[in-house]
């Protein structure tokens, strides 16, 4: 409906960006709201603050959230008239993820870029084209990738061999290219683009997040013409059509690849499985009728957006934390040689066994959650605990950022075994893949890549690491800015830590 609207209103001269004006108008509450964040006025609410909050949005998380878990789980903050919901609660955001499936206002900006993908699109639309992708993202899917990820993970250890014994070094975009790579083999089917154009799209991609951020709180921005007079505009253009070159690019090589039949040239291939990758599902797809070149395009951007750079970050996080946690990383270690030994890959009867490994990797993503929030508008009142959500208003639910913001408070926060003990933490707290009908899609790709990575990382190197100059920022992903390095030391197998 959201997307008829829009289109409606673009036939009388009008695009998306012109609702601000709707949205502006007052709506009725008709439910009594929980308290607001401080600094609330009358008439703009919090939109005073956006400007400050827009420049630094991972401290805004950091104030809102202590806020809400001071308020009990939920409060609000006004951008003018429009009401946000904020949701720390774990039972609280779990009702409301699964009851708001329609992605924020924001992803209407976003749409220049992805189009109607399965991320930012609503209603029939997107629940039809996730049914028809998910199968692209199940276990037997994943399983047949394994081969590419542990060839993967053996070439990053080779590569950061220079490093060994040499103190600290950045980490952090090796693991990008090598995911980047894995997520080509794997999903595309294709080769891997070799040049340094992953990098060039995140840039692009960084930049044009910060220009959604500046028109989500510079509310006047969403006017067209200020846009235009701006230069926003022509900002955007060039950085949706960086953007979009990647994607042509990997796209171009699929179809070469199609043409050639030439198969990814990772020490093992994915060929002869019997499954469908994401790619060759959608093309299979469009070949009857069910997705148009267009369609194809946008599926595959957001794939390259959410699929390397969200791994490679939580394992630059993962690393970090083991580096800090000798304790932590022994155990781990010593896992790893009774399931595994010191050299063998892993394979998927192995994957159920490594179990101190699954919980160092979801404790490293309850600690740093990469996606710490989620954006919704509420399209029918909601329950909650306490309180009822206005239909009309937004919902920001982020269960996992407070440990985010409390990392500095507890010694313990990285603590594996809380989830070794089924008592201790509800599936609520595992909340880093989002809940509900609408959380990852690629959350087995990506748990099971990270498990081989680390399996393999471990075993051959020592890592050490010193949090305490960690910087974060958050925009929109969390990721460090500096104090993330690590040091490496080639271990013997069996040596002790
Ligand atoms: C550590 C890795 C990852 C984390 C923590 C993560 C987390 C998330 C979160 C929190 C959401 C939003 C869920 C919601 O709205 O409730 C999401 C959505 C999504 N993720 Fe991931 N993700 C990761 C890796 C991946 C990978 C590897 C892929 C693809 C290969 C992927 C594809 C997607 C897509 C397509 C969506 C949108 C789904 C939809 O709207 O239906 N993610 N992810």
């Amino acid at each position: 409906k959201n997307s008829r609207e829009r289109e409606g209103l673009s036939k009388t001269g009008f695009d998306a960006r012109s609702l601000w004006l709707k949205r502006l108008w007052p709506s009725t509450q008709v439910h009594p709201l929980p308290p607001a964040l401080p600094g609330v006025l009358p008439i703009i609410g919090h939109l005073h603050k956006g400007l400050t909050w827009s420049s630094n949005l991972f401290n805004f998380f950091k104030i809102l959230s202590e806020d809400c878990v001071r308020q009990g789980g939920v409060t609000v903050f006004k951008l003018g008239p429009e009401i946000h919901y904020a949701i720390t609660d774990p039972q609280d955001a779990l009702t409301a993820a699964k009851s708001c499936l329609r992605r924020h206002y924001v992803f209407d900006f976003v749409k220049v870029w992805q189009g109607d993908s399965i991320g930012t699109s609503a209603g029939e639309t997107w629940a039809y084209h996730r049914k028809l992708l998910n199968p692209a993202f199940s276990l037997p899917v994943i399983h047949g990738f394994l081969d590419v990820f542990n060839s993967q993970a053996k070439k990053l250890i080779n590569e950061v061999e220079p490093f060994d014994g040499k103190g600290l070094f950045d980490h952090r975009p090796h693991f990008l290219r090598n995911n980047f790579e894995t997520l080509c083999a794997t999903t595309f089917g294709i080769d891997a683009i070799r040049e340094k154009q992953h990098e060039q799209y995140l840039q692009s991609a960084y930049k044009i997040i910060n220009i959604f951020k500046d028109k989500l709180f510079k509310f006047w921005l969403q006017i067209d013409f200020i846009y235009k007079l701006t230069g926003y505009k022509k900002e955007e253009d060039q950085l949706v059509k960086n953007l979009h070159s990647l994607t042509k690019a990997v796209l171009e090589k699929k179809r070469i690849a199609k043409e050639n039949e030439v198969l990814p040239d990772t020490e093992a291939n994915t060929s002869g499985l019997k499954y469908k990758a994401f790619l060759d599902l959608l093309i299979d797809l469009s070949a009857d009728g069910v997705f148009t070149e267009k369609q194809i395009r946008e599926q595959t951007e957001i794939i390259l957006t959410t699929g390397f750079e969200t791994t490679s970050t939580q394992l630059t996080f993962t690393m970090l934390l083991l580096g800090a946690h000798p304790d932590v990383q022994e155990k781990l270690y010593q896992e790893l040689l009774e399931v595994l030994g010191p050299e063998r890959d892993v394979g998927k009867y192995d994957l159920n066994k490594l179990i101190y490994t699954n919980a160092v990797v979801m404790e490293s993503l309850r600690v740093f959650p990469i996606i710490p929030f989620v954006l919704r508008c509420i399209d029918q009142d909601v329950k909650l605990k306490n309180y009822t959500m206005n239909a009309g208003s937004y919902c920001i639910i982020f269960p996992l950022i407070p440990n985010v913001s409390a990392k500095d408070k507890k010694g313990d926060q990285f603590r594996p075994e809380r989830w070794l003990n089924d008592d201790s933490c509800s599936s609520q707290d595992f909340a880093a893949f989002g809940l509900g009908k609408r959380s990852c899609i690629g959350k087995t790709y990506a748990m099971t890549a990270m498990k081989v990575m680390l399996a393999h990382f471990i075993r051959r190197y020592r890592v050490r690491a010193d949090m305490s100059q960690l910087q974060l920022s958050a925009d929109f992903v969390l990721k460090p800015v500096s104090g993330h390095e690590i040091s490496i030391e080639r271990r013997h197998s069996s040596s002790a830590l």
